[in-house]
């Protein structure tokens, strides 16, 4: 499909805090329908801007009574009724059609938390394939109901505690489902969805990875003069080598890709990065030694932020310096950075104001996002802004990029930096760090199990406690051992070991780790904890 047509296909998200407003984008795209979420809040005009088809208003924490709740802008109403634009509220955006346009919600009797079993009444608009009386079972989590519809509005399903589940105005195009469609957990979800986009408001299903691939290269192209520079800051990471492939396909030899050793890498990773970039990738790669650069800087920080930001200013301050060496050599400054950075990474670096969302910049900094200095004198290049992890792997896929790369576990920028909690440059805690790390990750390979797991690693525990090795006193170090499964990295479950695998890698780990006594096992989904430790 074109890309204009893909555009003029747009469902737009507009984000109110809710814990699953990324759900909605990703079950959209697996419709191939091209999907963007942007704070709720946003301006009429960068609304207007992006001439969405679709709009669906996400459900989140707040009551639509609280003051300061979210709302969509002032003329909203007039601006997606003059254009013919559909809109679907989900939860809290079923309660602000009903309220902004003049029906009533109040706390409801009783509250709907879990799962729900709802009613049609009557078919039609969301429930044109249905019957009336059709039952289906539905994730709800709302504390409100709606309990008087603005004019020309209808139920069209009921829960079975009596609640309006369902609501629409088919005349003036507003959609309204107090449920969550998006989660698995309403497991007719993904058909309601796919109903409402095709049937009720004609969408054109037909973004694909192709034409991501297209898009990108054009944009690549336009941006990027002709007789222009460009680097990568490579990591060895899916999304930095699809990124430099991606780029590399559009401007050729006038990209430079560099690799920097901070000193945070994992055992033998750089040797292993610099081999693999040359034999599969056929990539030119620079490899910048920055340890001593990186861990003076480290020295004495114990807080995550900001050892977080002081990384993100020495990754680009190394990238300066690297364009001014090869203006040297090609007598023309590189005038972009080009990175790997997510669409994950932008979203949990920009949560809508008081949304109470956990995984928010002001939690974490991304290195590449949130860590960026202000005075940064690159342009950024960000080609995979708009995608997730999966979707990068796809990209990749198509690009012929080796498996080997785009199924390795997401490894961060700041590195080892975040899986020692407080000082990261005392004793020898990296080194003791990347042994036990490297032994976790060997034998997750051997038990063939690497690619069930979205990211595994070791964590160094600064704590020393008393063990007995060798009948001798020990008074060492403790090892945590990560695994997590996920689809995103936006929310994860920890990964049931077999008990076996846990205890060989427990004698193992304590007995090849000189400086450890002890491993412990993180069984922390995400929420509440995040991934990483820091
Ligand atoms: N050691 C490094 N040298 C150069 N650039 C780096 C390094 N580490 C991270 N980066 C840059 O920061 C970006 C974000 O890092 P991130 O870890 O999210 O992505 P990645 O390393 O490419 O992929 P993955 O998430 O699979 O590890 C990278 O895409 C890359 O541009
Ligand atoms: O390049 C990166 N720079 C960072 O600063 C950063 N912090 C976290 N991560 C990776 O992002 C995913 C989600 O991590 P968290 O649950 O810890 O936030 C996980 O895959 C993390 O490894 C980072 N990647
Ligand atoms: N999940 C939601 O969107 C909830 C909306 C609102 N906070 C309620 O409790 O009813
Ligand atoms: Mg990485």
């Amino acid at each position: 499909m074109e890309a204009n047509a893909v555009k003029s296909n747009l469902v737009l998200i507009l984000d109110f805090g809710s814990q699953y407003t990324h759900l909605i984008t990703r079950r959209i795209r697996a419709l191939n329908v091209f999907s963007l979420c942007i704070n709720g809040t946003s301006s009429l005009k960068s609304i207007a801007d992006l001439n969405p088809r679709v709009i669906v208003l996400s459900g989140g924490p707040h009551s639509v009574h609280a003051q300061n709740a979210p709302c969509f802008p002032p003329g909203f109403i007039e601006y997606v009724q003059s254009n013919n634009v559909h809109v679907l509220g989900i939860c809290y955006g079923l309660q602000l059609i009903v309220q902004q346009l003049g029906g009533e919600v109040r706390v409801g009797e009783k509250q709907e938390y879990g799962r729900m079993e709802i009613g049609v009444e009557k078919v039609g608009g969301l429930f044109g394939y249905k019957k009336v009386g059709d039952r289906q079972s539905v994730w709800m989590s709302h504390g409100d109901e709606a309990v008087r519809l603005p004019e020309g509005f209808e139920v069209v399903a009921r829960s079975k505690q009596g609640a309006v589940a369902a609501v629409e105005n088919r005349g003036k195009r507003f959609y309204g489902l107090q449920y969550h469609p998006e989660v698995t957990h309403s497991p007719e979800g993904m058909e309601t969805l796919k109903y409402f986009l095709f049937d009720v408001c004609g969408v054109t299903a037909g973004w694909t990875m192709e034409d991501v691939l297209d898009e990108e290269l054009k944009v690549i192209k336009d941006t990027v003069g002709l007789e222009d520079h460009v680097i990568c800051a490579l990591s060895g990471g899916v999304d930095s080598t699809v990124a430099a492939t991606l780029v590399h396909k559009a401007i050729g030899d006038r990209l430079h890709c560099v690799f920097v050793d901070n000193g945070l890498l994992r055992y033998k990773e750089q040797e292993r990065v610099m081999q693999t970039f040359e034999s599969d990738l056929h990539l030119p790669v620079t490899c910048v030694d920055a340890v001593e650069q990186f861990l003076s800087k480290l020295k004495g920080v114990t807080e995550p932020e900001k050892k977080r930001k002081i990384i993100g200013s020495e990754f680009i301050s190394i990238f300066d310096a690297f364009a001014h060496d090869l203006e040297q050599k090609i007598g023309k400054k590189p005038a972009y950075l080009v990175q790997g950075t997510l669409y994950p990474d932008v979203i949990e670096s920009c949560p809508p104001p008081g949304s109470g969302r956990t995984h928010s910049h002001t939690i974490k900094s991304h290195h590449n996002v949130g860590g960026l200095p202000k005075d940064m004198k690159l342009k950024l290049i960000e080609p995979l802004k708009l995608l997730f992890k999966d979707e990068v792997r796809e990209l990749g896929k198509i690009m012929g990029v080796p498996p080997a790369f785009l199924k390795r576990h997401p490894f961060p920028g700041p590195g080892l930096a975040v899986r020692v909690p407080g000082d990261v440059t005392l004793e020898n805690r990296l080194d003791i760090l990347r042994k036990a790390d490297d032994i976790f990750i060997q034998a997750i390979r051997d038990a063939g199990i690497y690619d069930c797991i979205w990211q595994a690693f070791a964590v160094f525990m600064p704590v020393l406690t008393v063990g007995v090795q060798g009948d001798q006193r020990t008074h060492s170090y403790a090892i945590t051992l990560r695994a997590v499964t996920s689809q995103d990295g936006m929310t994860a479950d920890w990964y049931y070991f077999d008990h076996k695998f846990l205890a060989d890698l427990s004698t193992r780990i304590c007995n090849e780790v000189p400086g450890v006594n002890r491993v412990l096992l993180d069984i922390t989904s995400k929420p509440p904890s995040t991934i990483e430790w820091e």
